[in-house]
């Protein structure tokens, strides 16, 4: 490991770009770290990081037979999920963080996280992680360097980003020509509910991140950074960053569609990335491949097509009910090299989690004996961390410096009711209405209540760095001439029969939507209009060898819920007048 002795004004720079030297320089005087270490991303610096987590604790070994590799982490019980009411997008001007996001003043938020950071450090190593945010050499992607004093997000940052040498050799080529990285500073800091905040200054390009560890709000390459920072960039550059999967579905004819979905948070992204065909399907010769399972970059090309990077190099994935049955490539993906967080063991020491198998776990997510009185043995949000080199549908077109092109966008969320299987927006402009006035139940994903419908545009609500209404209007300037912009649709796979279980069997079976979506995208499917959109003729989606559902439930458009769904929808867009575009305010009925 490349560990450098802080010795003041004098310690050994690290890097040859002088704007980096003197922001870790700034960094170490106000944080006081015991030593500084520049990441490299080698093997060796791993090893001895996790040599260093195993002995302090911060790491647990899995059982090195069945999983060789694997890790445990267990979080401070009250930090497992991204905190949206600590977490701030600090414009310059209010209005341009918009009602859809939680505001200060920049120089008060500076000063209120920069108080907590002085001499957070003390005691601890302060480590610099450049990284890269999609493939190494390809001109969409963008980097950054996360300062850290979490040996954790160092480990995890190494899975879901292209992480050490080869990046900071970008920043500093990038640095000469007087470009520049996105700045993120973070501290675990005492892990007190009570002293945590997740800033973001997009002006600044700039991200403070203090008292957590989890996830969300402390890789900061991830939300913080791939969203709602870039967000802003792409919204000034004219490109998008959006909270979506990207899988490649391959027809039998062995042409690949690419198409690119926005489901909130654990509503099953991961799961359709990593979809594996039901049998007749692949007897007849389909095939998925993974691209992204959480976050995608959109440009247009210069054919008039949207050209998508996934700007992460790994999958930080919701445990609970991954299986052999609903999700074998996830599974198959994180049997070696894992890092697990808060899941439970068994008696020997393997992974587990509601949803897994039917064995009985012996010690649940916060370390004691497995007791059903204490709740589900695994957090409801614990994940795993992987390379997504791993996966056995991983797409070699992923690497492409240039993307992939988008064919179809699909939005989606859960709703119990009311919304049908599947539609398709009318236009371009429909079908930013239709993002727009998503809503969706809650999820353990955040902290807070669980199962609760909120509106949730483009799954964008809690990483969207700026104003919604000019989000919208970003959107729909990409209608221009010369466009040949993607089919968009809508999908729902949670709506519930009367007692409460799904009608939809989901997972795999998903994949007779998405083939009548490419049938539309190459003009074979058909389509009968209706007041919410374009619906499947009553045999559009292929039947065979699915009984017992009910598809006349599932597509039952119910005219007086929707009359109030619509209302909820205006209502939702008054609050961000005046800068909800007219089109989409008229789309949605008025
Ligand atoms: N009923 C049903 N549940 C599903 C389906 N797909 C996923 N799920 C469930 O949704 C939950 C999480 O799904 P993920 O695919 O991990 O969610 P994600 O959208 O990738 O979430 P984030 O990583 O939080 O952004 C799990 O409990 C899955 O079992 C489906 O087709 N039908
Ligand atoms: O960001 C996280 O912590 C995990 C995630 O994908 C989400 O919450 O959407
Ligand atoms: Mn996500």
């Amino acid at each position: 490991m490349n560990a450098v002795p802080q010795q003041g004004a004098n310690a050994t720079p690290g890097t040859r770009l002088p704007s980096l030297r003197q922001w870790v320089d700034e960094v170490a005087a106000l944080t006081r770290p015991d030593r500084i270490v520049w990441c490299d991303g080698s093997d060796a610096e791993d090893a001895a990081l996790k040599e260093a987590m195993l002995a302090d604790g911060t790491l647990i070994a899995l059982n090195q037979d069945t999983h060789p590799g694997c890790f445990l982490h267990r979080s401070h019980p009250d930090d497992v999920a991204r905190v949206e009411h600590l977490t701030f997008v600090c414009h310059q001007d209010r209005e341009d963080s918009g009602p859809n996001n939680h505001w200060m003043a920049p120089a008060e938020a500076h000063a209120k996280i920069d108080a907590l950071f002085d001499g957070c450090m003390q005691g601890r190593t302060l480590y610099v992680v450049p990284y890269c945010m999609g493939p190494i050499d390809s001109p969409l992607s963008r980097c950054g360097v996360e300062i850290t004093d979490s040996p954790y997000v160092v480990a995890n940052m190494r899975l879901m980003t292209r992480m050490g040498a080869a990046a900071l050799a970008r920043i500093e080529r990038e640095g000469a020509e007087g470009k520049p990285f996105v700045r993120g500073l973070h501290s675990t800091g005492e892990l007190d509910p009570d002293r945590r905040y997740i800033m973001h200054f997009p002006e600044e390009l700039t991200i403070k991140s203090y008292g957590s560890g989890y996830g969300g709000n402390a890789l900061l390459g991830k939300k913080c950074h791939a969203l709602r920072i870039a967000s802003h960039q792409a919204r000034h550059e004219g490109w998008l960053a959006e909270h979506m999967l990207i899988v490649g579905i391959e027809n039998p004819q062995g042409e690949v569609h690419y198409v690119a979905a926005a489901f909130p948070s654990a509503c099953g992204k991961t799961n359709l990335a990593m979809l594996i065909p039901p049998e007749s399907y692949r007897e007849k010769g389909w095939k998925v491949w993974t691209v992204g399972d959480d976050i995608c970059w959109m440009h247009p090309g210069e054919d008039g097509r949207l050209w998508a990077i996934n700007p992460e190099a790994g999958f930080f994935g919701v445990a609970p009910g991954t299986s052999e049955k609903s999700n074998p490539n996830a599974l198959a993906s994180i049997q070696r090299d894992t890092i697990f967080t808060n899941v439970a063991v068994t008696d020997d020491n393997q992974p587990w989690w509601e949803g897994l198998d039917d064995r009985v776990p012996a010690i649940d997510w916060q370390g004691r004996p497995y007791d059903p009185a204490n709740g589900p043995a695994a957090h409801p949000n614990s994940r795993f961390t992987v390379s997504a080199r791993q996966c056995p549908t991983y797409s070699p077109h992923t690497e492409n410096p240039q993307g992939v092109p988008i064919s179809a966008i699909v939005f989606g969320g859960r709703r119990a009711s009311l919304v049908p299987l599947v539609f398709q927006a009318r236009d371009w402009a429909h079908g930013v209405m239709v993002g727009a006035a998503m809503a969706s139940e809650t999820t353990a994903a955040a902290t807070g209540a669980v199962g609760v419908v909120r509106r949730d545009p483009m799954a964008m609500k809690p990483f969207c760095g700026y104003h919604f209404g000019d989000y919208f209007r970003h959107w729909l300037s990409f209608d221009r001439p010369g466009a040949r912009l993607p089919a968009i649709f809508h999908v729902n796979w949670f709506r519930k029969d009367d007692d409460g279980r799904f009608l939809w069997p989901g997972f795999g079976e998903n994949m007779r939507v998405l083939e009548w979506i490419i049938g539309r995208v190459r003009g074979e499917a058909a389509a009968v209009d209706s007041p919410v959109g374009l619906l499947p003729e009553a045999d559009g989606i292929n039947r065979d060898g699915l009984d017992g559902v009910d598809f006349e439930q599932l597509f039952e458009i119910d005219a007086e819920g929707w009359s109030s769904e619509f209302a909820a929808i205006r209502s939702y867009l008054d609050e961000l007048q005046p800068r909800a575009p007219e089109a989409i305010v008229s789309a949605a009925g008025r």
